[in-house]
């Protein structure tokens, strides 16, 4: 069903699946450095005296930059450090504004930061040295920005299953029902036909390509398998929190 502002389950859906492209792409890009430990060493002995990671540091102050010409006044980017962030000098943008007002209170890029470095990073990567760290660092500012932007697109599809069915949501979003909730949002058939296709996508975005007709003889960039895991474990459930999140905010 399309709405007023043009929405449909389709059109969501259908960017959730570019959005993958986006995510295979800078993991394989991530998969090229190893894991540098002075990266994300919490007391940042690189620079003495400066207090957070290096990795932390760096994010910040790209955040920083980025907010002053207009990121963050887009509602599907989310920033990591939002604290003290400066404010936009680019003048408010006409984005229509689709989402309820109550989605801007709900950011979980501290989970987002602890998976993508404590469980994500170690299946692509492992600890090595390598002297470019803002090289890795920007990478790694790649692969948290489409995570993030990913899970937090559940607050749109959010929207749209509310506009679609709100008889049905009304009722769970009253009771404060999380699990009825997550019930009703979810499409498992759906959650299979996603980890499917990124195990595929990995495959054959990852593949070398030369001139002979081999493929690179099946060798892959980055291991196929990780890309179901990572959604079946992770994105998926972290998207569905979102979700539940935003519709327990919706009748607000
Ligand atoms: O496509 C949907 O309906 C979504 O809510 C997105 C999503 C996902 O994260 O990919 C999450 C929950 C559903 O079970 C299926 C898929």
């Amino acid at each position: 069903m399309a709405h007023a502002d043009g929405l449909t389950l389709e059109s969501i859906r259908n960017s959730l699946i570019r959005q993958e492209d986006t995510i295979i792409f800078s993991l394989i890009e991530r998969a090229k450095y190893p894991i540098i430990p002075q990266l994300y060493d919490s007391r940042c002995s690189v620079l003495p005296g400066i207090s957070g990671s290096l990795l932390e540091n760096i994010v910040r102050e790209t955040e920083a930059i980025q907010a002053k010409y207009g990121r963050y006044q887009f509602p599907e980017e989310h920033s990591f450090f939002p604290d003290n962030l400066p404010d936009s000098l680019v003048p408010p943008n006409s984005y229509p504004q689709v989402l309820h007002p109550a989605a801007a209170s709900i950011n979980i890029n501290k989970t987002i930061w602890d998976m993508y470095i404590n469980k994500l990073l170690p299946l692509i990567a492992s600890e090595g040295n390598y002297e470019n760290y803002t090289c890795v660092a920007a990478s790694d500012l790649e692969c948290l920005q489409a995570l993030s932007r990913r899970i937090h697109y559940g607050k749109f599809v959010a929207e749209v299953k509310f506009k679609d069915a709100s008889e049905e949501y009304s009722p769970a979003i009253q009771a404060k029902d999380r699990d009825a909730l997550m019930k009703l949002l979810t499409f498992e058939s759906v959650e299979e036909m996603v980890k499917r296709r990124v195990e595929k996508k990995a495959k054959v975005f990852g593949q070398e390509v030369n001139l002979n007709n081999d493929a690179g003889n099946g060798k892959c960039k980055i291991d196929p398998s990780v890309l179901p895991c990572l959604y079946g474990e992770w994105v998926m459930p972290l998207t569905k929190h979102v979700e539940v999140e935003y519709l327990l905010r919706r009748l607000d």
